[in-house]
């Protein structure tokens, strides 16, 4: 690999000894599948493949709630809805690719937060190894816990990959998760 690719992993990911480690794992899938890990469309796909993953595991470098820790005063208690918050995750079984919208809604109890908080917030913990589910709920709970909000739902539309350009090839199909916390149950606006 040339020095500066192989700089720029260290810039990446800092620990030699396991970016050498990732290197050789990669080369070794690779050869596996019978392909030549150095014939000239494959002699980069190690560094390629670890620099896209340092771009899918942003999230492990940050604790999303702080996003919504930027607040002002709320002057009513009405529903506030952003929808169609788009994210890419990451499948725990498979390491393959989910993505989707998110879609939120919550009634501010004493404190608002900026509407670019929530993709940043949802996107914090989408890039990061993932199931739906786990992802869904710790958006709410983060909602629920920094805002203290009088409720507030999280709904997650997502095709995930690993079951449909894999396994089932159910092509088409989607899912969607709920999660609710407070007083009043918000997924009617969530529709
Ligand atoms: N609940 C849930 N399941 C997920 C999610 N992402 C992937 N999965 C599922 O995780 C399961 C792993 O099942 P396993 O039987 O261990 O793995 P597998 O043999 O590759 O399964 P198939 O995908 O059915 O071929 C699969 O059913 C996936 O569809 C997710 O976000 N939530
Ligand atoms: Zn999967």
């Amino acid at each position: 690999m040339q020095e500066e690719k192989y700089n720029h992993l260290k810039e990446l990911f800092s620990d030699e000894e396991k970016i050498n480690q990732a290197i050789t794992g990669i080369e070794a899938l690779i050869d596996l599948i019978g392909e030549d890990v150095n014939r000239e469309g494959l002699q980069d796909t190690p560094y390629r493949f670890l620099k896209a993953f340092a771009e899918y595991s942003q999230g492990y470098k940050v604790d999303p709630k702080t996003y919504l820790e930027t607040q002002f005063e709320a002057e009513s208690h009405d529903v506030v809805v952003v929808r169609d918050i788009p994210f890419e995750s990451a499948c725990e079984h498979h390491l393959a690719r989910f993505h989707g919208v998110a879609h939120v809604a919550y009634i501010p109890n004493e404190k608002i937060t900026g509407l670019s908080k929530f993709p940043r917030m949802i996107n914090g913990y989408a890039r990061r190894l993932q199931v739906q589910e786990r992802l869904t709920a710790q958006a709410a709970d983060a909602i629920y816990e920094v805002l203290n909000p009088e409720a507030c739902a999280v709904v997650i539309e997502a095709t995930h990959s690993c079951m449909t350009a894999r396994g089932a090839m159910a092509h088409g199909s989607s899912t969607k998760t709920f999660a609710v916390r407070g007083e009043k149950n918000l997924l009617e606006y969530l529709k």
